[in-house]
């Protein structure tokens, strides 16, 4: 079975970090691919500055163009929202029975993981990987038997900051790929 992570994100837009991220995660563990999840706009958040669902598929796909090892995901985008992980899991693990999908996760987002929809099972039925992430908490790892945390490299860019450098005019050169930067300066 070839092992796929998974990253998700609402990739408003995609920018560096992630993909240097993905790479790192593609290239230098033993997962042979790594999918980049687009999770659609949750209704219960609040919408302003998010650009449409297609839009930011669309940005994704166009960043990881030409890299055999990078996939663009839209399966949340035909789930019920708000997009819960063991849905999303459930729905690739019978789209794509021959994979064996792993959970990349930033050490921030795991100390929050037991609040999640069926915390118990999704615990129980994937590997995850974890990223070191600035400012995050340090999070007992030992008690998550499933998770394994990796050095991968950490770079301090999100998208709030490439947003905010376009809503100023600042210039968004090299915080996301050439071809996103004409995309979003159209
Ligand atoms: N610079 C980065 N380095 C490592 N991981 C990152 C980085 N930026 C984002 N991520 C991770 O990628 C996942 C998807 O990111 P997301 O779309 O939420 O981007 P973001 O840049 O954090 O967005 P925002 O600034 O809008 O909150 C997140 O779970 C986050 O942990
Ligand atoms: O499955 C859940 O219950 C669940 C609860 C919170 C977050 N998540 C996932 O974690 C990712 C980051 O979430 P958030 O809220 O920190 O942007 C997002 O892509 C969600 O799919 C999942």
């Amino acid at each position: 079975m070839s092992r796929v992570g998974l990253l998700f994100g609402s990739f408003n837009p995609v920018h560096i970090g992630h993909l240097i991220l993905a790479e790192y995660f593609a290239t230098r563990t033993d997962l042979a691919e790594v999918w980049l999840v687009v999770t659609p706009h949750n209704p219960f958040k609040a919408a302003a500055g998010l650009l449409p669902d297609a839009e930011r598929l669309r940005l994704v796909q166009l960043a990881i163009a030409g890299n055999p090892r990078l996939r663009a995901d839209d399966v949340e985008f035909g789930l019920p929202r708000p997009s819960y992980t063991i849905a999303t899991l459930d729905a690739l693990r019978q789209r794509h029975p021959a994979t064996d999908f792993v959970l990349l996760m930033g050490a921030d987002n795991l100390a929050g993981l037991p609040r999640w929809q069926e915390a118990a099972r999704l615990l129980a039925e994937i590997d995850i990987y974890v990223y070191p992430r600035f400012g995050s908490t340090p999070v007992d790892v030992a008690a998550f038997p499933r998770a394994r945390v990796l050095a991968a490299p950490l770079l301090d860019i999100s998208a709030t900051y490439v947003r905010e450098s376009l809503r100023t005019g600042r210039s968004i050169r090299y915080l996301v790929p050439a071809a996103v930067e004409a995309e979003l300066l159209k």
